[in-house]
C-alpha cells in the first residue's frame, strides 16, 4: 500500500529576466508570473514578458497579473505572449474576468475571515482565490505577511497563500494554513524584479520538506 502524499503547488511571482524563469524552474516551481501592471517595479513589457516566457516548457503555468486593466490590455497580452492563467489583482468582478476564454484566480486582500467566504461565492468561475495582505494603497506584492488565522479551515475553492513568504516561514505557513498553492515575490528576490536563484531554490525545498512532514 502507498502512502498518500499531497503537494502544495508554487508559484514565483514578478519575473523580469528569463535567467530567473529558468532558475524557478530548475528550482521546481510550478507556475511563474508575469506583472503586467506599469507602476509596479516588477512590471513587464510584451517583448519582456516573450522573453521569460521563451525560459519556460510545457507544464509550467505563465500567469500574466492585472490590476484593474481594459480588456484591451489583457487581449492584447493573450495576442502576444504564451499566458495559461489570468490573475486579476484589484477591484475587478467575475463578468469582467471570465470575459477571455482563459482560466484565471482572483487575488483577494484579505482583511477578516468572512472576506474569503465572500469571494468564493462572488468569483464562481475562478479556478482558485489567491489572498494576499490588505495595504492602503498598494494593490499586491507588499512582502508583508497578513493574519493566517484569518483564513477558514473550510473553504468552497482552492486557496492560494501569498504575501510576504519567505524560505523561512513557508513552512509554517503551510501547517498553519494548508493551502493549495503558496506565491512568492518579494521573499524570493536580490532587489525589485530581480530574483534570488539561491533564495529560489530554498523555498522551494521547505516546501516539499515541510509536505512530505505534514500530508
Ligand atoms: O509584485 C508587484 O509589484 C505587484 C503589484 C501589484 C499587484 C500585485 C503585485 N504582486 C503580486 C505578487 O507578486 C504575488 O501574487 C503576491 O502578492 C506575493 O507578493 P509578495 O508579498 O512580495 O511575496
Amino acid at each position: 500500500m502507498s502512502a498518500s502524499y499531497r503537494r502544495t503547488r508554487i508559484k514565483i511571482c514578478g519575473l523580469t529576466r528569463a535567467e530567473d524563469a529558468a532558475a524557478a524552474v530548475a528550482a521546481g516551481a510550478d507556475a511563474i508570473g508575469l506583472v503586467f501592471y506599469a507602476p509596479s517595479p516588477r512590471a513587464v513589457d510584451i517583448a519582456m514578458a516573450q522573453a521569460v516566457v521563451a525560459a519556460v516548457p510545457a507544464f509550467v503555468t505563465v500567469t500574466a497579473l492585472f490590476v484593474n486593466p481594459d480588456a484591451a490590455e489583457v487581449q492584447n497580452v493573450l495576442d502576444s505572449v504564451r499566458i495559461d492563467l489570468l490573475q486579476f489583482h484589484g477591484d475587478e468582478e467575475h463578468d469582467f474576468c471570465s470575459q477571455f476564454n482563459r482560466p484565471y484566480i482572483k487575488a483577494l486582500r484579505i482583511r477578516q475571515a468572512s472576506d474569503v467566504v465572500e469571494a468564493c461565492l462572488r468569483f464562481p468561475g475562478a479556478l482558485a482565490i489567491l489572498l494576499d495582505s490588505y495595504k492602503p494603497g498598494v494593490p499586491g506584492g507588499t512582502g508583508e505577511t497578513f493574519d493566517w488565522a484569518l483564513v477558514p479551515d473550510q473553504q468552497t475553492k482552492p486557496i492560494i497563500l501569498a504575501g510576504g513568504l519567505t524560505p523561512e516561514n513557508v513552512g509554517l505557513a503551510i501547517r498553519q494554513v494548508a493551502p493549495f498553492a503558496v506565491d512568492v515575490s518579494g521573499g524570493v528576490e536580490a532587489a525589485k524584479g530581480v530574483k534570488d536563484h539561491g533564495k529560489m531554490t530554498a523555498f522551494v525545498n521547505e516546501v516539499y520538506c515541510v509536505d512530505q512532514q505534514s500530508f
